[in-house]
């Protein structure tokens, strides 16, 4: 079975306004989508937009808190507990409401020196989000950001996330492998990958070091997707990469990536 592609409409389509974007990723002929943060739009005005377009949302982010102050995610940021767990009961209600399977949790900025004491918030907060998760039937995705884009991210590569999913042992928690950010941090997809697909549920792609198609840069995509299909993973992969022009301009290498679109 091919793998199927979803359009990350927080890169892709960005032509259009946020609302129309479900619309134009349907016209291209994607069937499935996802965004990072639709909170700006009630749920009603979303599940018109979705239902209007006929595509199918697959996944959201969970809010990072003040952005403008700094923040990206509040999972493992001591002290922000009761925060962590308004912003987490909000997009349940979006994922739930949109019929969207997966929400990312993002782990937020921690300094260095913090580590140590921040893994058991994240650990707290994952677990509290995952017995939710469990009930309501929703996949959290936890994702490795590199840290030459995000110096502070607390999450930054795949055998971190592995740990922590290992240590929650919920069918609930699994991997967000953006195949942009795990290239950067360390490469070895294939083997590196092979060794946690149990463990995978979301792939991202974006071509590497440009964050473009995936048609240019340093991985072989269809190589790559191809031994983790061999591997055993069967989930999305979604096409989080910012354009290098028009968006519609760009999809020539989906043809050749041996992923499906509806
Ligand atoms: O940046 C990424 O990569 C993501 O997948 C986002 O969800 C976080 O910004
Ligand atoms: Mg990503």
């Amino acid at each position: 079975m091919p793998l199927r592609l979803t359009a990350n409409i927080s890169f892709m389509f960005t032509e259009q306004p946020f609302l129309e974007r479900f619309g134009a990723a349907a016209k291209a002929g994607f069937g499935a989508v996802e965004c990072h943060w639709p909170y700006e739009f009630p749920v009603e005005t979303l599940q018109a937009a979705i239902s209007a377009a006929g595509v199918k949302l697959t996944g959201l982010n969970m809010p990072v808190g003040d952005k403008a102050a700094g923040d990206f995610g509040l999972a493992a940021v001591a002290g922000r507990e009761a925060e962590f767990r308004t912003a987490f009961d909000l997009a349940v209600r979006y994922a739930t409401a949109l019929g969207c399977p997966m929400i990312h949790v993002l782990a937020g900025n921690v300094a260095d020196d913090q580590h140590g004491g921040a893994i058991g918030t994240y650990i707290a907060n994952l677990r509290h989000a995952a017995a939710i998760a469990e009930k309501q039937k929703l996949t959290l995705l936890i994702e490795p950001i590199n840290r030459r884009d995000a110096p502070n991210y607390f999450l930054s590569t795949l055998e971190e996330a592995v740990a922590v999913a290992a240590t929650l042992s919920s069918p609930a928690v699994k991997i967000m492998a953006d195949l942009y950010h795990l290239q950067i941090m360390g490469g070895d997809l294939v083997t590196r990958l092979a060794d946690c697909v149990d463990l995978i549920g979301h792939v991202q792609v974006a071509g590497v070091p440009a964050r473009a198609e995936p048609d240019q840069g340093e991985v072989n995509l269809r190589f790559v997707l191809d031994a983790l299909v061999a591997a055993g993973y069967a989930g999305l992969v979604g096409a989080e990469y910012r354009p290098r022009g028009r968006t519609e301009d760009g999809l020539g290498w989906i043809a050749t990536s041996g992923l499906t679109l509806g």
